[in-house]
């Protein structure tokens, strides 16, 4: 592993009640390199995503990561004891890294300083989603891992938050892996895309992946019209790629 790659997945396999879930995966985290992972309803994001972690075995395969690697995860989800009396600040005092600075700093960081004393039970979807994003934050990872982050956020502050992970990115020099839905609309925040259906479908810089056949065959070709891109993006798409992203032999490249 170069000194850049935090964590090294290799020809991943794991199988669920006879059904194939995950088929030869392989990718690289990169320090300083935001991965979005895109992909049908349970074509295997979140159960990968467990692996990477170490949460969930492998059948075949192999994981390295880097000596030491602080990982930040926000899980899809998160079983609460439902009438468990806690405050924001209670339960970001419950995670690894809670120091009393840290839960400081993210309060101000993420503007949810005026949760602090609220009753977890009481939040808004987007307010959870910023206090699981806080608590994944605490330890300063060196990894961040983001299971769908914008669940139940409206399209403002999905957009809000597509804007802030590459400020974290840039703050932290982390590397984020970043499950979603809608590749236009977190084009502008990754440099990689990893396009999954059981195996890898495509994988590339999210201009190359939105034109690859592969990708279409999945996703259609519309992009939904409440769903604009955060950042503008222009195609000049002149040239073929193969499935890894390189440009063919004998095809125009890009001016
Ligand atoms: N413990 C299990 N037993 C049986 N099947 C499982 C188990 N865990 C996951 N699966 C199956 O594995 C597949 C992948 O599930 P996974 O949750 O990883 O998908 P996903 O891509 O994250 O889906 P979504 O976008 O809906 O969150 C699904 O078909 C799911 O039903």
């Amino acid at each position: 592993m170069t000194t850049d790659v935090l964590l090294q997945a290799s020809h991943l396999y794991l199988a669920r009640r006879h059904k194939q879930v995950l088929t030869d995966i392989s990718l690289n985290l990169e320090r300083g390199r935001i991965t979005t992972l895109i992909g049908p309803n349970g074509c295997g994001k979140s159960t990968l995503i467990r692996i990477l972690l170490g949460l969930e075995n492998a059948d075949q395969g192999e994981i390295k990561r880097a000596p030491g690697l602080r990982i930040g995860y926000m899980p899809q989800r998160l079983a609460l004891e439902p009438r468990l009396p806690l405050t924001v600040t209670g339960f970001l005092k419950l995670a690894r890294g809670a120091t009393h600075d840290a839960i400081e700093y993210w309060l101000d960081r993420l503007d949810i300083r005026l949760l602090a004393a609220q009753d977890i039970q009481d939040l808004s979807g987007g307010e959870w989603q910023r206090v699981l994003l806080a608590r994944a934050l605490l330890i300063r990872p060196d990894l961040l891992v983001l299971d769908e982050p914008v669940q139940g956020v409206d399209v403002q502050g999905q957009h809000a938050l597509y804007r802030l992970i590459p400020q974290l990115r840039n703050e932290l020099n982390c590397a984020v892996l970043m499950v979603s839905h809608d590749l236009h609309l977190v084009m502008a925040a990754t440099d990689e895309v990893i396009c999954m259906n059981g195996h890898i479908c495509c994988s590339g810089h999210p201009d190359q992946v939105s034109v690859s056949s592969e990708y279409r065959e999945l996703f259609g070709h519309v992009m939904p019209t409440n769903l604009q891109p955060i950042a503008h993006y222009t195609h000049h798409h002149d040239h073929r790629h193969c499935l890894d992203g390189h440009i063919e032999s004998g095809s125009k490249p890009q001016a």
